[in-house]
């Protein structure tokens, strides 16, 4: 069976509730700016990030890891808006609220490699990832667990909600490519996607 069964949610906000949502995650980005993090092999990413919650996560010095301060301001995060709270509290089957809602910015040309959510820690993994589209369309690529397997590819568009939980918490997943301009969303081009993760660091 497809890993896809019942988790992708096409169409899970409308018009009006994608726009309250891009109101609320510009407040945060004034307060926490997009920035742009550095690989562990020195390449800075195509995506800008920045967080909202208890926790954001950053690339300190090559290393992946989870934050309670905004890598250049050294301030907290913003706490996440309620209304993507609300969205977490629909779909995600889970009782306790997300620690992080992971804000990445695609301009023109972004994209991002095949990789795991794999820095919550094990008790993390047992709650869903749950990511939300906004803006642009793209195409998202979703595999095994394992890095080289079979993969598949569905385009996300504005609105959209993805939940990767229980044998797909831990699969491999990417932004093949966006299509930029495609949308109507954001003046200008480019795609907001949030992903919502509980973190619990081992
Ligand atoms: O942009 C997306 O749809 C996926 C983002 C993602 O996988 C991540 O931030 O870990
Ligand atoms: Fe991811």
């Amino acid at each position: 069976m497809s890993l896809w069964a019942g988790s992708h949610r096409p169409g899970f906000l409308d018009r009006a509730a994608q726009e309250a949502m891009v109101a609320e995650l510009r407040a945060v980005i004034r307060v926490a700016p997009l920035v742009r993090p550095v690989t562990g092999w020195g390449r800075p990413m195509s995506v800008r990030m920045t967080s909202a919650g208890r926790l954001g996560w950053v690339i300190e010095r090559g290393r992946y890891r989870y934050s309670a301060v905004h890598p250049e301001t050294g301030k907290p995060w913003p706490p996440i808006p309620d209304s993507v709270l609300a969205v977490w509290r629909q779909v995600s089957g889970w009782p306790e609220p997300p620690d992080c809602c992971l804000i990445n910015w695609y301009g023109e040309g972004a994209r991002m490699g095949l990789h795991r959510d794999a820095d919550e820690g094990e008790a993390g993994f047992a709650a869903p990832v749950v990511s939300v589209s906004l803006g642009d369309p793209a195409r998202f690529r979703m595999g095994g667990p394992a890095r080289g397997g079979p993969t598949e590819s569905v385009i996300l568009h504005s609105g959209d909600v993805v939940v990767m939980g229980g044998p797909a918490r831990l699969a491999y997943h990417g932004i093949d490519r966006v299509m930029f301009g495609e949308g109507d969303l954001l003046p200008g081009g480019g795609r907001l996607n949030l992903t919502l993760r509980v973190v619990r660091p081992d």
